[in-house]
């Protein structure tokens, strides 16, 4: 052996490729050690787990289906249970994560709350909202930041929505109230009649008293209904959004550009009107009030309606709520001849159902998509730049983790003299979202659903149709810009006081 050895360390070649050999083993040996160390050490790239993929469409075909739970928010959450709180989907050319316990959302939106401060745009939204100019899609930076300024302070706060009361508010529910007298003891379509009272009362909010005379409401809500309706026809824009081809291939430009049409139409008929009374009429006490571009694109607009009609149908359910809400509410006007702001404020059970019905009906249940705008690490996950955020609130605010056994009852009991609050502190509860794009039209959206519910629970009882009682009563969904009712909610108002 020894033999052997140094007649190989004699000669020269063999000498010099045993060196080579030695270093190259080294050299691997510290490829190999790096690689471990980040393996261990967790740089590197994990992406969250998820369903398999097919080729282009990627994940899409694990949402399909005809059932309502394959409405998304069901199927998401169906899909976080096999593949966890943190979920990565490839829709189409998107990649997307999809969030569903509050621990994450809370890593989300308060940890990393900047580098997800911004939404998806999509080619479509482009057209429709304006891009990047509006308040929902333009980026985090001194444009949005003037945006959101401009909301809070005109129109947007609870406090203005309470200083309007006296007029516009007032105008739009003793409407309803009359309406709904006239048609006492007979079947009325609840939801239309309330997305009309509430609908009026946005508007008036963004024109101003001098455009009081609704002639450009009914326009206002046409176009709002097809920007809402135009969600299931815009697929190709939000899967595929770099192919503006097939968008134009399968009618979507044509759509969108029609929509887009159609609101501008509006718009510039209601500032060509506004322009012609400043003329004759010099009040200057609407000043600053039309917020109009920024009203006609919300989509949110449909949220306070869609609340009144979930709350209404839930307590249809639950006589008992029904009862003692209206009992609360017939107690202070009783003792104060009218329901105005101030006793609205003493009103606890009437609250407590209003959160109870956003944490089981979020009108948004998917909040609105975010999009990371620096690769992070959430949950020891790998997040790269460009990736779609869908927080699934739904699935959060149902979650047993959080709600208990009865997670799935509507139950507004839970929030009286309770701590947990929609301003965005409580991550398992967020119907408003979270951090810097908290919706700004909180107070402005609760302050409405609250003096419409006292209103309708004050002076009215309600009965079912016949053949229809609280265990049948269809609670089915439908998912369009808001999560709405599947069907109108139709009721029998009897008058009582
Ligand atoms: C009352 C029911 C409402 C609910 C449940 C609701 C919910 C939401 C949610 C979840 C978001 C996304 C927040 C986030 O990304 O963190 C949002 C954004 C927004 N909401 Fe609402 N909303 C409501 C009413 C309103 C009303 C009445 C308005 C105005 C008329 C409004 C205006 C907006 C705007 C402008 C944004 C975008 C904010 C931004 O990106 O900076 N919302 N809303």
């Amino acid at each position: 052996m020894d033999h052997h050895l140094s007649h190989l360390l004699a000669s020269p070649t063999i000498f010099s490729s045993l060196i080579i050999s030695i270093l190259f083993l080294i050299l691997i040996s510290l490829k190999l050690v790096k690689l471990l160390r980040a393996i261990f050490s967790g740089r590197k790239v994990v992406s969250p787990p998820g369903p398999w993929r097919l080729p282009i469409v990627g994940s899409i075909h694990h949402l399909g289906g005809t059932t309502s739970s394959s409405l998304p928010h069901r199927r998401f959450k169906e899909l976080s249970l096999r593949y966890g709180p943190l979920m990565h989907l490839q829709l189409g050319q998107v990649s997307t994560v999809v969030v569903s316990s509050a621990e994450i959302a809370q890593e989300v939106l308060k940890t990393n709350d900047l580098i997800f401060a911004n939404r998806p745009c999509t080619h479509a939204s482009e057209i429709l909202l304006y891009g990047p100019s509006d308040i929902i899609f333009s980026p985090f930076g001194h444009h949005w930041k003037l945006l959101r300024k401009i909301a809070s302070l005109q129109m947007l706060n609870g406090r203005r929505v309470r200083s309007l009361q006296s007029m516009w508010i007032k105008k739009e529910v003793s409407s309803l109230m009359k309406s709904l007298k006239e048609e006492a003891g007979s079947c009325v379509n609840l939801s239309e009649k309330v997305f009309v009272t509430i609908s009026g009362i946005t508007s008036r909010s963004a024109f101003g008293k001098k455009h009081n005379k609704g002639r450009h409401l009914e326009a206002i809500m046409q176009v709002s209904e097809r920007i809402s309706e135009s969600t299931h026809e815009t697929v190709v824009s939000h899967l595929f959004p770099s192919w503006k081809w097939l968008q134009v291939l399968v009618g979507e430009t044509r759509v969108v550009e029609e929509i887009c049409r159609n609101s501008d139409l509006v718009l510039r008929n209601i500032l060509v009107g506004e322009e012609e009374e400043e003329e004759d009429d010099d009040d200057e006490e609407e000043e600053g009030e039309c917020l109009l571009k920024t009203l006609l694109e919300m989509k949110d607009q449909e949220a306070p309606p869609t609340l009144v009609e979930w709350a209404m149908a839930e307590m249809m359910k639950n006589p008992r709520i029904m009862r003692k809400a209206q009992a609360e509410v017939r107690q202070a006007y009783r003792s104060k001849g009218h329901i105005n702001e101030t006793n609205i404020e003493e009103l606890e059970y009437l609250k407590a159902i209003i959160k109870e019905t956003l944490r089981l009906h979020p009108p948004a249940p998917l909040m609105a998509p975010r999009e990371c705008t620096q690769t992070c690490e959430i949950n020891g996950y790998t997040i790269p730049t460009g990736t779609q955020v869908i927080v699934n609130v739904w699935a959060i605010e149902r979650d047993s983790k959080y709600w208990g056994s009865s997670a799935e009852e509507f139950l507004p009991e839970r929030f009286v003299k309770s701590w947990i609050d929609y301003r965005g502190s409580n991550f398992e509860y967020i119907p408003f979202g979270a951090g810097k794009r908290i919706c700004p039209g909180m107070g402005f959206g609760v302050g409405i659903v609250e003096i419409v519910l006292a209103h309708l629970l004050c002076f009215f009882d309600w009965e079912l149709p016949s053949g229809i009682t609280a265990e049948t009563l269809d609670m089915g969904e439908y998912l369009s810009s808001t999560l709405r009712r599947k069907n109108k909610l139709i009721l029998i108002p009897i008058s009582c006081i």
